[in-house]
């Protein structure tokens, strides 16, 4: 285990379900899989309690349904599912390329692929130096991963909730549709939530306030991030 020693000790991380499609607009890419597992090794060896609530937008979203004819909450089920193969394939390339030993816990019960959520038992496994995935959100439509992050990053007591997506941090507007946005480095909540800044929704980060945890929206393609984040160096943008 290196010296050095985490600003955080354990920590949440929202991991885009788009960002498990590498470049593709669809499907899980291998090679992001084998990225993020090392990028992951690089805080687990720093001994970081780490957990994990992935998207599932590179599968299926819920409103994706609409146009299909699929009523919001048959969708938002499926979404839901979607989270748990994303789990499953992260959890497989963590312990194949990491070697980490790691508990997919799942907010819907499906014995046979994950064990089912019980917050003592994810806090159980954490302290046993096992990463925990949870996957199905938080069990019910309606509601998205986001959420999810905030509420499992709460009944954990995780000190930090990072958001690890596919830009740098927040802007004044989202900079993938107005290149000119402006870089935010650090905000209130209540600002975050008052100026519609949607990198995170709402629920969320109300959530977030409520139970005083920082959020940290970091760019999750630039190798060293997360690792940064822990360490407590400067990265991304922060919302405190
Ligand atoms: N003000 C803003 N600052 C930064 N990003 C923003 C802002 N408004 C919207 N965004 C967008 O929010 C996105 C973050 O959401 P992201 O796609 O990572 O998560 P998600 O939608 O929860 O995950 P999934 O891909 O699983 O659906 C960024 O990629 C960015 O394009
Ligand atoms: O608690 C939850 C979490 C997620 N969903 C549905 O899953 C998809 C995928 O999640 P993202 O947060 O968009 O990555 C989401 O669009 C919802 O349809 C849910 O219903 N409840």
């Amino acid at each position: 285990m290196d010296a050095e020693k985490p600003e955080y000790q354990r920590v949440l991380i929202k991991l885009s379900g788009e960002a498990f499609a590498g470049d593709e607009d669809y499907g899980i890419s291998p090679d992001f899989l084998e990225y993020i597992s090392r990028e992951i090794k690089s805080l687990y060896q720093h001994g970081v309690q780490i957990a994990i609530v992935i998207g599932g937008g590179n599968i299926f979203r819920g409103v994706e349904g609409l146009e299909i004819g699929i009523d919001r909450a048959t969708g938002d089920y499926m979404g839901m599912l979607a989270t748990v193969i994303n789990a499953l394939a992260l959890q497989s390339a963590l312990e194949r390329v990491a070697q980490i030993p790691t508990r997919v816990l799942s907010a819907i019960e499906m014995r046979q692929v994950a064990e089912p959520y019980i917050r003592r038992r994810a806090i159980r496994h954490l302290e046993k130096g096992r990463v925990v995935i949870f996957a199905a959100g938080t069990g019910n439509p309606f509601f998205s991963t986001d959420t999810a992050s905030a509420l499992r990053a709460a009944e954990i007591s995780a000190q930090l909730l990072i958001k690890a997506t596919k830009v740098d941090g927040i802007y004044t507007e989202d900079p993938l549709k107005n290149p000119k946005a402006e870089f935010i480095e650090e905000i209130t909540y209540l600002e975050a939530i008052t100026r519609d800044i949607r990198v995170m929704d709402h629920t969320a980060m109300t959530m977030c306030m409520e139970n005083k945890i920082p959020i940290l929206v970091l760019n999750i393609k630039k190798p060293g991030n997360l690792l940064k984040a822990v360490m407590g160096q400067k990265v991304g943008s922060l919302v405190k």
